[in-house]
């Protein structure tokens, strides 16, 4: 069974508001999306990866990561469009004529932490199944508000935070991406676009250090959890 990744790092980072797109900030001398790469790249059931790209940084992307770190696996880096959806549309179409039982992971660039233990949990229940999303439980109270009001505080045993990767048969999120796009419906991770087909997508445990590095606060964790890694080995 052939197992492919994909990886959305063609984002602007407006919400981090830094110099640079946050994916190519610099966490222990590396490039934060090649920390992310390295986890695909060091998994022997991952075959190929592709990563998506501002089209004006694919040379950037080329030379100083892919190049740079060495990476085998990573069979081209692709152009992305102009919301993570489409980015990860362009994707997929880049690897057209791939076999509908392939596994694909989406996993997103700037998701370095992912454990490997969970990368392959995912890929065994998508094999399965419809999909698998790696989530983790919701630990606040959450609410639901219009207009500044709270009109719903729904269950908290029933709500899982969306984490990456989110891993389907080739087949599956191709179509759900396809109609998706044809429809104009625009949702916030790849999982729902399945969902809304009436498709079941399993839940797969994630880890809470696995954090979408996102605000200036979340690179604070992050060097927190390099050093309790460097700590470890
Ligand atoms: N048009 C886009 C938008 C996002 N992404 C990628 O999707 C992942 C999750 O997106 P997010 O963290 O929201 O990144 P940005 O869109 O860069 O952030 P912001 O919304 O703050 O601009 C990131 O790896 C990002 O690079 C992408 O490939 N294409
Ligand atoms: C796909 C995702 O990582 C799930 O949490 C997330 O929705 C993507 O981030 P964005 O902020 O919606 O672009």
């Amino acid at each position: 069974m052939k197992v492919i990744a994909l990886i959305p790092a063609a984002g602007m980072g407006k919400r981090m508001g830094a110099a640079i797109n946050k994916q190519y900030l610099l966490l222990n001398e590396k490039p934060i999306v090649a920390h992310t790469i390295g986890v695909f790249e060091s998994l022997p059931e991952v075959d190929d990866i592709y990563v998506i790209s501002p089209e004006a940084e694919i040379p950037y992307c080329r030379e100083q990561v892919v190049e740079r770190c060495g990476f085998r696996k990573v069979r081209d880096i692709v152009a992305g469009g102009a919301e993570r959806q489409y980015s990860v549309l362009n994707g997929l179409r880049a690897i057209d004529g791939t076999p509908d039982d392939a596994v694909i992971l989406i996993h997103d660039g700037v998701r370095p932490f992912i454990p490997v233990a969970v990368l392959e949990k995912a890929i065994r229940v998508a094999a399965e199944h419809d999909g698998a999303l790696v989530a983790v439980p919701a630990k606040d109270t959450v609410k639901v508000a219009v207009d500044g009001i709270i009109r719903e505080t729904p269950p908290r045993e029933q709500l899982w935070l969306a984490q990456t990767p989110q891993a389907f048969r080739y087949g599956v999120i191709r179509a759900a991406h396809e109609i998706a796009a044809a429809e104009g419906y625009l949702g916030t991770d790849d999982a729902s676009l399945v969902e809304r087909l009436g498709k079941d997508v399993h839940v797969v445990m994630g880890d809470y250090r696995n954090i979408k590095i996102t605000t200036p606060e979340d690179l604070v964790l992050a060097e927190a959890f390099i050093k309790s890694v460097k700590r470890e080995e």
